[in-house]
C-alpha cells in the first residue's frame, strides 16, 4: 500500500470528503474498488483523475485512459472530467472498449497476418461474418488481442503512454475485454483502477464474467476498497435497499421487517386502465407539487412503448410531456445524435452554450491544439462555415434545417466520425441513425408550438421519461415507478437467479425518494388483456417487499 499524503485534492464543494472517498483518492496502488449503489462511482473516477493529473502523478504528457461500455458513459464522465479541470480534460481519454479496440486495430494491423488482417478502411458490421472488408463489431477485441499477442512491443507503448487505467462497471466486463487489458499492461507499470457494484450484475447474458474480480485480484494484487454510503437515496429509501439487498446477495428471505421504508408502495389493479388512470394522476399531482417531468421514471422489465401505452394515453390527454425510450432515443445519445440535437439547438435558440459545446466537439473530433496557428485556422475556418450557412437557413422549414445539420456534420468531416467511433463504419448504422433522428424532428415539427418546445420534445429532456431496466443503468430519478411486475414481464425470473435478482435491484436503485411498484391483474398488451396473471414467479418476491421491506400495499 502506498499512500499519497503529501498530495493535495481540492474537490468541489457539494463533494462530501468521506474517509472512504479520501482513502480512495490518495491510495497510489492498482484498486479493486466494490461500491454500492449511488455511492458516486463516477464521481469518484472523476475526482481521482483530476487529483492525479494536477499533482502530477500523472506527469505530462502521459494519459489516463477511461473504458466503459457505452459512448454516452464515456462522454458522461469525460464531461465531469471537463467541467473540473482544463488540464486534466486535455490527458483524459475515455472510450469504449470496442473504440479502444478499433484504434489498436487501425493503427498496428500489420501485425496479423496477411490472412487475418482487415483491408485498409474496412468497414464494420453488426450482421454477418467477418471478412477482409468487413468486421462484425464482435471481433474487433479479438483482433486487437491477437494483434497485442503477436507484437510485444504495443504493450511497451501503451504502459509508455498511460499511467493509469480505469474500469467502470467492471462487473460487466468480458473475457475477452479483459484478456485485451491484462496482456496490455501486464507489466503492472501502469495502475489499474476497478470500480464496479456486484449486485448490478444484468450482464452476464452478454458474457460478462462472473469471476471477473477474483481474476484481477489474482493478477494485478490492487488494494480493495469499499464505496459504501448512498448519496442518493433518501433514508426511506436507504432502509428499503438495506433489507432488498439481502434477497438480492443470498437468494434468501430475511424475516425480520425494516422499521420504517416510506415513499414506498405497492399497487395492485384489475386491469391497466385503472392503473394508467391512477398514476397518470399521481404523475400529474407530484409535477404540480414542484417535481421536475424529467425526475420521474417509469420502467417497465421489457417492451416499454406497449406496457405503458395506456399510461401514455393518459399522460397525452393530459398535456404531460413523456418520452419512451427506444430506437430514437438510442440514436440520440450516439455521438451523431449529440451534434444533432447540438446544432439544432443552436440554429433554433441560438443558446451561447450549445455553440460552446459544438465548438468543442469539433475540437475533440479533430484533436485540434489552439495553441496551434494551424489548429486555430481550421476551427476558424469551420466557425466561419457555420455562420454564413447559418443565416441562410429559414428556420419554419423543417427540410431546410436537416439539410443545414446535414451540411455542418459533412463540414466537420465524417471520415474523423469514422475514425474516432467505430460504429460509424458501418453504413447500415449511420443511414439507421440518421433516419431516426430526422424522422424524429419531422414528427414533433409540426407540433412544437415554439423554437424551444421543438428542442425540448426532440431531447425529451423535459418530459417524464420511460424505459426498460437494462437501459435505466447507471441513471437516477426522484420517483421511479416499476409498472408491469407480472410474470409475464419477468418470464425468466427464478428467485435462485442471482442476475434476475440484480435486475430488480437495479429498477429499486434509480430512486432518490420514492419507489413505487405495480402489477395488474389483466393487461392489455398481453393477450388482448383477458389473460389473468397467475404471478407465482414473483409471489414470494412480491410478499418480500410488502411484509419484510416495509411497501404500503393498496389494493384499487
Ligand atoms: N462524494 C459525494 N458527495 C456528495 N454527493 C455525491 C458524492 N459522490 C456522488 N455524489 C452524488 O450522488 C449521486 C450518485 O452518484 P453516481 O451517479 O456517481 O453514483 P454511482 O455509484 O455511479 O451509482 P449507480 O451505480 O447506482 O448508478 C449523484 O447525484 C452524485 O452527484
Amino acid at each position: 500500500m502506498s499512500k499519497a499524503k503529501a498530495f493535495t485534492w481540492d474537490p468541489d464543494d457539494f463533494i462530501i470528503q468521506t474517509d472512504e472517498l479520501k482513502d480512495i483518492i490518495f491510495e497510489l496502488s492498482s484498486l479493486s474498488i466494490l461500491a454500492g449503489p449511488g455511492a458516486g462511482k463516477t464521481e469518484m473516477l472523476a475526482q481521482k483523475s483530476v487529483f492525479l493529473i494536477e499533482n502530477n502523478i500523472c506527469p505530462w504528457p502521459k494519459k489516463i485512459l477511461f473504458l466503459t461500455f457505452k459512448t454516452e458513459a464515456a462522454k458522461n464522465v469525460k464531461d465531469r472530467v471537463s467541467a473540473r479541470s482544463e488540464l486534466t480534460k486535455e490527458r483524459f481519454s475515455s472510450k469504449t472498449y470496442h473504440a479502444f479496440a478499433k484504434s489498436i486495430v487501425d493503427k498496428f494491423r500489420l501485425s496479423l497476418s496477411e490472412g487475418e488482417r482487415p483491408d485498409t478502411g474496412y468497414d464494420i458490421i453488426f450482421k454477418g461474418e467477418s471478412t477482409k472488408q468487413k468486421v462484425h463489431i464482435n471481433d474487433i477485441i479479438k483482433l486487437a488481442i491477437k494483434i497485442v499477442r503477436n507484437n510485444g512491443k504495443i504493450s511497451t507503448l501503451f504502459t509508455a503512454s498511460y499511467t493509469h487505467i480505469f474500469l467502470d462497471e467492471f462487473q460487466d466486463t468480458t473475457i475477452e475485454q479483459y484478456e485485451l487489458i491484462s496482456i496490455l499492461f501486464s507489466s503492472q507499470r501502469a495502475k489499474l483502477i476497478c470500480v464496479g457494484d456486484l449486485n448490478q450484475s444484468i450482464m452476464r447474458w452478454a458474457n460478462a464474467d462472473p469471476e471477473i474480480y477474483n481474476k484481477f485480484e489474482r493478477d494485478f494484487s490492487p488494494e480493495k476498497k469499499m464505496l459504501v454510503n448512498n448519496f442518493r437515496a433518501s433514508e426511506n429509501v436507504k432502509s428499503f435497499l438495506s433489507k432488498f439487498v439481502i434477497f438480492v446477495e443470498s437468494g434468501k428471505f430475511d424475516n425480520l421487517p425494516v422499521l420504517t421504508a416510506g415513499g414506498c408502495s405497492f399497487h395492485f389493479f384489475d386491469d391497466d386502465l385503472k392503473e394508467a388512470d391512477y398514476f397518470s394522476s399521481v404523475v400529474e399531482e407530484k409535477i404540480s407539487s414542484g417535481i421536475l417531468p424529467s425526475e420521474i421514471c417509469v420502467i417497465t422489465k421489457q417492451k416499454p412503448l406497449e406496457y405503458t401505452q395506456k399510461l401514455c394515453d393518459r399522460l397525452k390527454g393530459k398535456e404531460i410531456q413523456h418520452v419512451v425510450y427506444g430506437a430514437f432515443q438510442d440514436s440520440l445519445s450516439e455521438p451523431l445524435g449529440v451534434i444533432f440535437s447540438l446544432i439544432l439547438e443552436c440554429l433554433l435558440s441560438r443558446s451561447p452554450k450549445a455553440w460552446e459545446e459544438i465548438n468543442e466537439f469539433y475540437q475533440d473530433l479533430h484533436y485540434l491544439d489552439l495553441s496551434k496557428h494551424y489548429d486555430q485556422s481550421t476551427l476558424h475556418d469551420f466557425v466561419n462555415f457555420f455562420s454564413s450557412k447559418k443565416r441562410e437557413v429559414n428556420i419554419k422549414n423543417v427540410d431546410e434545417i436537416i439539410t443545414f445539420i446535414n451540411q455542418v456534420i459533412k463540414k466537420m468531416d465524417f471520415k474523423a466520425f469514422k475514425a474516432k467511433w467505430p460504429q460509424y463504419k458501418s453504413k447500415d448504422f449511420v443511414d439507421f441513425t440518421w433516419k431516426e433522428l430526422t424522422a424524429q424532428l419531422k414528427k414533433i415539427f409540426p407540433i412544437s408550438k415554439s423554437a424551444c418546445g421543438i428542442i425540448s420534445l426532440f431531447c425529451g429532456k423535459d418530459a417524464v421519461q420511460i424505459m426498460n431496466i437494462h437501459k435505466c443503468k447507471g441513471l437516477e430519478y426522484k420517483v421511479v415507478l416499476l409498472l408491469g411486475f407480472e410474470d409475464d414481464a419477468f418470464w425468466s425470473y427464478s428467485d435462485s437467479s442471482f442476475e434476475e435478482r440484480c435486475v430488480l435491484y437495479v429498477a429499486f436503485t434509480r430512486a432518490k425518494d420514492e419507489i413505487i411498484v405495480s402489477q395488474s391483474l389483466t393487461r392489455s398488451c398481453i393477450s388482448s388483456g383477458k389473460k389473468q396473471h397467475s404471478n407465482t414467479k414473483l409471489a414470494n418476491v412480491e410478499k418480500y417487499l410488502v411484509e419484510i421491506c416495509g411497501m404500503d400495499y393498496i389494493r384499487h
